[in-house]
């Protein structure tokens, strides 16, 4: 890795040009390239010492920054794993995992690494993302970043969104049903089932009943109008907080449900036990080594790796920046270990036809068994968590480029997402009620009706 640096440092502006760099605003300097402004305008951000501690109270240390950036970098891919597994074979699966995540972290380290020599000498600030496009490359790229940033991170938020109404409605319902509430079904609605299983729809059902969840148990609990609307005022007053340190300790909250989501879903694992043949291909459970589908796995890989355009906003943030590339690679780890344990997992223990695996795959899972609803509730926290942070990140990067201040004031930013969480949750109706706009959504696993 010391090349690397190397040669990172090689193709970055000498260290006198850094100087430069940070200069009053809008100098071109020597250098050739405009001089950084500083677009944070945040006077209390104080950094003491040449080991780049950032000790003040919009710093975090490194547990925080590790947890929150692994429960950001998931986001929603998650529930996806199963099914891309399915679609490139074992072997090749774990392949193509392995191959993803290096890239990643290779890329997202080169990033740290030009952040951290484009960093101010004497306030130590270190510049946005945004800041490193205009300086290294040059205005169009600023630009082009802005613009694909703002488009991933909206869509990013808009399918959270969507998520968290699904894991709520279908959690409420369930609670329902458990406290009695079943009495309530109309009964044309529920069939009874034979079997263990209910192979014909590719659920993996454990009760006697099925019930069709895509109308709800309780009146006025609705899926297309009530849950959108129900998040804005949640959201609103988080999202008008000022500082990160808030957003990443919420973030690695967020974290501690997926340890819990990964001890429920091991309890699924043993109870469903081994279904794996990799010799018999006319067995149901038959696992391939290699398909030609696998497109499907790296493609959805590119997006679950994807977080370059927050790495240096969330890193900037970390107490000792000496600890960043460590951080960053635990990071990535703790990810890989978690697609792995989901994905490989539940392909091998599925005890269904392995084609049966949806894209998302809540859709496997019946509304009216206890660990699905567990599962369902942390995934809706885990959500909750991911949602302020990332929608921070998105906040920081808009206003920083369009009024060269990451926060502009209280009244200005409460507005502005005033106006996005109500455009979000108009979206987020019509788009609940558009099935094949979900479908056409780039995000692929928007869960369906
Ligand atoms: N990687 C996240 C989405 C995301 C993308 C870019 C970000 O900066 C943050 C989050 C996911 O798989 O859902």
């Amino acid at each position: 890795m010391n090349t690397d640096i190397n040669e990172t440092a090689r193709l970055l502006p000498e260290n006198s040009c850094n100087q430069q760099l940070y200069g009053s605003s809008k100098q071109t300097g020597p250098c050739g390239v405009d001089n950084l402004r500083n677009t944070d305008g945040d006077q209390d951000a104080k950094i003491v010492n040449s080991n780049y501690q950032v000790e003040d109270e919009t710093s975090q240390n490194s547990a925080v920054t590790i947890f929150s950036f692994w429960n950001m970098l998931m986001g929603t891919s998650l529930l996806s794993m199963p099914w891309a597994f399915q679609q490139a074979g074992m072997a090749q699966g774990i392949i193509v995992q392995v191959v993803m995540c290096g890239l990643a972290v290779y890329t997202a380290y080169l990033l740290l690494i030009a952040s951290e020599k484009l960093t101010d000498p004497v306030t130590k600030k270190a510049p946005e993302y945004t800041e490193m496009c205009r300086n290294l490359v040059g205005r169009w790229a600023e630009w082009l970043n802005i613009l694909a940033s703002t488009v991933i991170l909206a869509s990013a938020l808009i399918v959270y969104w969507i998520l968290m109404v699904e894991l709520l409605y279908n959690a409420v319902n369930s609670v329902y049903y458990f406290a009695g509430g079943l009495n309530n079904i109309h009964h044309s609605n529920v069939t009874n089932l034979t079997g263990e299983f209910d192979n014909e729809r590719c659920m993996v059902q454990e009760k006697t009943f099925s019930y069709d969840p895509s109308s709800s148990l309780i009146p006025g609990w609705n899926k297309n109008l009530t849950v959108p609307l129900l998040f804005i005022p949640i959201f609103l007053p988080i999202l008008l907080l000022k500082k990160m340190s808030f957003f990443a300790k919420l973030g690695a909250l967020g974290a501690l449900s997926v340890f819990a989501l990964m001890s429920i879903v091991f309890v699924k694992y043993v109870q469903w036990g081994w279904n794996a043949d990799f010799a018999n291909t006319k067995n149901k459970h038959y696992i391939p080594q290699i398909l030609g589908s696998f497109p499907s796995l790296s493609g959805l890989l590119g997006m679950a790796y994807f977080i370059h355009n927050s790495v240096t906003t969330i890193f900037k943030h970390n107490r000792n920046q000496g600890n960043n590339v460590r951080d960053l690679k635990i990071a990535y780890m703790l990810v890989l270990i978690t697609y792995m344990f989901i994905g490989l997992g539940v392909y091998l223990t599925f005890p269904l036809q392995k084609s049966c695996i949806k894209q998302n795959f809540l859709e496997n899972l019946p509304w009216n068994d206890y660990l699905s609803l567990a599962v369902q509730v942390l995934l809706f926290l885990r959500m909750v968590t991911v949602y302020p942070i990332v929608a921070y990140i998105l906040r920081v990067q808009i206003f920083a480029a369009l009024v060269g201040n990451e926060y502009p004031g209280y009244v200005k930013c409460k507005k502005s997402i005033a106006y996005i969480s109500i455009s979000f949750a108009v979206r987020d109706v019509i788009v609940v009620q558009t099935k094949p706009l979900c479908e056409l959504t780039a995000l692929s696993n928007i869960p369906s009706k």
